[in-house]
Order: structure tokens, then C-alpha cells, then sequence
């Protein structure tokens, strides 16, 4: 500490967020005053620009020491105080001693956890006809407000040009306040985009690929494409992903229902049915098969894709299966809601199922046919949202989730007793750093690993509202979810970012953490290449015989 004088106090709220400054007594009313006129001027996410260059929110050392939580990893938990210096975990033991200069955070009767990671966002992205409302500040501001402390965002291609649209991405990342990485959609095929995914893959840090089986006439590739793509991601390691919707008949189905008259919101899950899912989840699983490459399977919305997965994983098949937070916790009544504006903050590909769909998702979490929970966060809100008022094709296909996962899942899968801790912190953190090849790095508190880290207070109270959540939109899915629970602090690169309610975060000194290729899925595949060739041949064998 500085020899001045320093007080915490609740300055105007210009974004109907509570937060807390430490300033010196003498300037406090100016201060009020200067909020006050911000306030009236300013968006949703000024506050956080005016903590961090107005104010010292906290005296942040490069030093902390947790003492006294239980320390979860996915392997084990324990009773241990965790020592943070200059971003990395240095010691998990107990009663560790330390000198003065370090801040001491009392986690008695708290989970000390690793900070959540979600392997599944879109900022700054443009689609249908607009752009995603969150960028990777305000994107990110909300993410740690939630626990989360990295995400992997898809980087869309710029008419095809992968490298063109990794590039774009990189200048939009250049605002984060937190770690992140990319995925790289690839929506057409072609020598440069062979070559493209080659250089993205050796020389900036790519190791996943997403193919669109929907959004035909946009983001679409067709299965000789996708076969194409299966191939390069094999041959550099990278694992392939897939939106597995039947795009054909997602835009058969859609013309037909608007034909009958049926426009609103309602319109998009019965254009859509998870037989569609299914079918292109089954397809893409077997075209992986026959390439040999494992295959990441992203948001998992029904029951159709998740027998689908089960089997293809009984078969010793390499598939990853990851739901999202909406599809486990909600059931599709919500897009017959009368009111369009409610209606459509829900409307997201593949939809959200009717109910039954979203327990079937958390019993295969639980059971491991599911490995790890996304968001597959894409705000739009209610302006945007009413692009689509009178044809349910143009409502811009999205939800948030990105600050409200850690709780919904702790909520839905701990709090229900559907599985451990360890395995909580295993499906929203751990299992994405391992399948994407940062573990330890990321996902474990372990020395030497990065200080991500959240603590989580199971008596604590969490109730999720539009009114308090920290993305840009105006609208939350989750509106009014109250539950037993709390993340109250959130370490981000080893310095306190939230606490208690209130957020500090600092534009630009979010890194981009690299995803190194041939990563665990890839072990001992190539053993495999010769033994399938031999079973692929098996049946002819026998009918020569
Ligand atoms: N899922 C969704 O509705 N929007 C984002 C794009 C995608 O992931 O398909
Ligand atoms: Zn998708
Ligand atoms: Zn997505």
C-alpha cells in the first residue's frame, strides 16, 4: 500500500452494474460527479473502461495466497492453500507460509477450482445479416463475472479465405481482457484453404477445424467438402468439428412451414426436428470413421445426436460429444411463448428440444458418453432479434451463456447430485484443456500451472437476470434462474478480476494461448489406420472364403 488513504464506495451505476473503486477520500464527490455524467452518455460497458482508468480498483500485487478451500481438480480434491506468483500457480500445500507482501484470500469452506473454459463462443461475429453483440471485452468482462477465464471462439473465414478470417480475428482479439484461442470454421474447399489450414495449424496455434452440415447458401460445405477436410485435419493433426445438421432439408423444411403460414419463432424448432441432427450426426461420425480421424461433435441438442455418439464411442470410435449450457437446462416450450420478443431470444441452431432431450444430455455428461460443456455463446439482442418478426428464417440464430455456464452446470449437475465436484471442474474446464492440448497449462491447479482459478461458495445465492449480467444484450435466456451457489472470485492470470460482485478488468492484456497440433485424441491413432483397413475388408474376406 501507498501511504494515501483509500476507501471502497458504490459510485453511479451506468450499466446497472454495482461496482467498487478505491479512491482517495478527497476526490470522492468529483469522482460521483464525473460517473454520473458518463453515465449519461455512455453504453452498457462503460463502467468497466472507467474501473479500470479512473480508479485502482485494487491494490493488485503479482502475489496471492488462497488459504484454507478445498482444491478440486478432476482427479482428486483436497484441503490445501494455493500459492500465486507472476500469473502461475508456484505451490498447492498446506499452511504455506509467506511474508507480508502477499495477499492472503480466505477461502474457508469454499471450492478453489479451476477457472472455467469454454470451448465454444462467437464474438464479433458477422452472420445473418449482422453482427454478434459482444466483442472479446465485453465478451470476456461477462465471461469472468461468470467464473470462465478462457474460451476458444470460431473465427469465420472472409468469403472463404481462412487465413483472410484468422487475421480479422486476431485484430478483434487484440481488446481482451482474458485468455483465449480459435477455432477455424472452414466453409468452402479448395487448394489455398488445403494450404491455409497447413500454415494456421504450423504457425499460429490453430488445432481444430469447425464444417458446417447447415446454413446452406452460407456456411454449408457438402460431404465431399467436409470428406476433404476430414483428410487434411488427420494429416496435421488438428481435430475436425461439426455442426451436424441436415442443411438440405433444414431449407426444405423451412420453406414449407413459412408456407403454411406458420412465421414466428415457434416456426424454427418444427423446420428443424432432431431427426435432422441426428441423421447428420450419424453421417459425419462415419465419414470421420472412414478417414480414421477423430471428430468433435459440437453442440449436442438432442437425443438423436447423442445415440448417435454412444454407439459410435461403444465401437471405439474417437468422437467428442460437447452440449451447451441452454440445451442441458431448457426444453423448447419457451419458442411458443405468444410474445415474439421472448420467443425469440431462444431461437438457436440446432434448437433447443422439447423437454426430455436436456436430462438425456446431463445423464450422458454424468456417464462420460459427453466429455465437456460449451456455451456456444452468440448474443443478439431484442433489435437485432426483430430482423426475424415476421419470418422466423431471419432471426438471427444465437444465445448467451458465456457468463451464466458455470452456474447453470454446477446447478443442474452438482447441486442435483448427478455428479462430484471433480467431475464439475473435469466437464467445464478440465476435459476442454486436455481434448484441446493445453493441459496442464490450463485447466488443473497445479504448480506451474497458469492462475486461473475460481472459488466457488456452495452456500452462496446466484440469481441470473438481464438486469445484472454484464454482456452488451438486453435480454438473458436464463431470466431469473435462482440457485444455491456462488463464484465469488475470479483469478485471471493470477489477479483478482471479480470479487463479490464487483469486476476489474483491464482491456488488452488477454493473451492468445497457442493449441498445439496431435493432441491426445491423435495417440496411437495411426495403429489404428492398418486394423481398420483390415476391417473394412473383413466382410469381402468372408465372402471369398
Ligand atoms: N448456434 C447458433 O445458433 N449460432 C451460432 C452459430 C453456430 O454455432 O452454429
Ligand atoms: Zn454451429
Ligand atoms: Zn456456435
Amino acid at each position: 500500500m501507498t501511504g494515501r488513504v483509500y476507501v471502497r464506495a458504490e459510485l453511479a451505476d451506468c450499466s446497472r452494474r454495482g461496482r467498487v473503486v478505491i479512491v482517495p477520500l478527497q476526490l470522492l464527490q468529483l469522482l460521483i460527479l464525473l460517473q454520473l455524467v458518463l453515465s449519461a452518455v455512455a453504453d452498457g460497458i462503460c463502467g468497466l473502461d472507467v474501473d479500470k482508468e479512473g480508479c485502482q480498483w485494487e491494490q493488485q500485487t503479482s502475489k496471492l495466497l488462497i488459504t484454507g478451500g478445498i482444491v478440486v481438480n478432476a482427479d482428486r480434491q483436497q484441503q490445501a492453500d494455493v500459492y500465486i506468483e507472476d500469473g502461475l500457480i508456484r505451490l498447492v500445500a498446506q499452511n504455506i507460509k509467506v511474508s507480508d507482501d502477499v495477499r492472503i484470500i480466505d477461502a474457508t469452506g469454499k471450492f478453489v477450482m479451476p477457472g472455467g473454459i469454454d470451448p465454444h463462443t462467437h464474438m464479433e461475429m458477422p452472420f445473418m445479416g449482422t453482427q454478434t453483440s459482444d466483442d472479446f471485452f465485453t465478451g470476456q468482462a461477462a465471461a469472468l463475472a461468470g467464473g470462465t477465464t478462457m474460451h476458444i471462439d470460431f473465427a469465420l473465414p472472409i468469403d472463404g479465405d481462412i487465413a483472410a478470417g484468422y487475421e480479422s480475428y486476431v485484430k478483434k482479439a487484440e481488446k481482451s481482457c482474458m485468455d483465449y484461442s480459435f477455432h477455424m470454421a472452414v466453409t468452402t474447399w479448395n487448394d489455398n484453404v488445403a494450404k491455409d489450414m497447413e500454415n494456421l495449424v504450423k504457425e499460429k496455434g490453430i488445432n481444430s477445424f469447425k464444417f458446417f452440415l447447415a446454413y446452406k447458401g452460407s456456411l454449408m460445405v457438402t460431404d465431399e467438402q467436409f470428406l476433404q477436410g476430414l483428410r487434411k485435419c488427420k494429416e496435421l493433426g488438428a481435430l475436425a468439428q461439426v455442426h451436424a445438421e441436415n442443411g438440405d432439408a433444414v431449407a426444405e423444411g423451412q420453406a414449407r412451414i413459412f408456407a403454411q403460414g406458420i412465421t414466428g419463432p415457434e416456426g424454427h424448432a418444427l423446420s428443424r426436428p432432431s431427426l435432422l441432427e441426428g441423421e447428420a450426426t450419424g453421417r459425419a461420425i462415419k465419414l470421420a470413421q472412414f478417414v480414421n480421424t477423430p471428430l468433435y461433435v459440437v453442440h449436442v441438442m438432442s437425443t438423436d445426436a447423442l445415440d448417435e455418439i454412444s454407439r459410435a464411442r461403444a465401437a471405439g470410435v474417437r468422437v467428442v460429444g460437447e452440449p451447451v449450457a441452454s440445451g442441458l437446462a431448457l426444453n423448447d416450450s419457451v419458442l411458443w411463448d405468444p410474445d415474439f420478443m421472448t420467443a425469440s431470444k431462444y431461437v438457436m441452431s440446432p434448437p433447443i428440444r422439447p423437454a426430455g432431450h436436456g436430462e438425456a444430455l446431463q445423464a450422458a455428461l454424468a456417464n462420460g458418453v459427453l466429455q465437456l460443456v460449451g456455451t456456444d455463446h452468440c448474443a443478439f439482442n431484442s433489435k437485432q432479434k426483430a430482423a426475424g418478426k415476421s419470418d422466423f428464417r431471419l432471426i438471427p440464430n444465437g444465445v448467451n451463456g458465456i457468463e451464466e455456464r458455470m452456474h447453470i452446470v454446477w446447478d443442474l449437475m452438482v447441486n442435483s447430485g448427478r455428479v462430484s465436484v471433480m467431475d464439475y471442474v473435469r466437464i467445464t474446464s478440465t476435459a476442454c484443456a486436455q481434448i484441446f492440448n493445453i493441459y496442464p497449462q490450463k485447466g488443473a491447479i497445479l504448480p506451474g500451472s497458469d492462475a486461473d482459478i475460481i472459488i466457488m461458495n456452495p452456500k452462496g445465492n446466484t440469481r441470473i437476470s438481464a438486469e445484472t449480467h454484464h454482456s452488451t444484450i438486453d435480454t438473458n435466456i436464463y431470466e431469473g434462474w435462482s440457485m444455491k451457489g456462488n463464484i465469488e472470485t475470479t483469478i485471471s492470470q493470477g489477479k483478482v478480476v471479480w470479487d463479490k460482485g464487483h469486476l476489474n478488468v483491464e482491456r488488452g492484456v488477454g493473451r492468445y494461448i497457442p493449441l498445439p497440433p496431435f493432441g491426445p485424441l491423435f495417440d496411437g491413432l495411426d495403429k489404428l489406420d492398418s486394423a481398420q483397413l483390415k476391417a473394412f475388408r473383413a466382410p469381402v474376406q468372408r465372402a471369398v472364403e
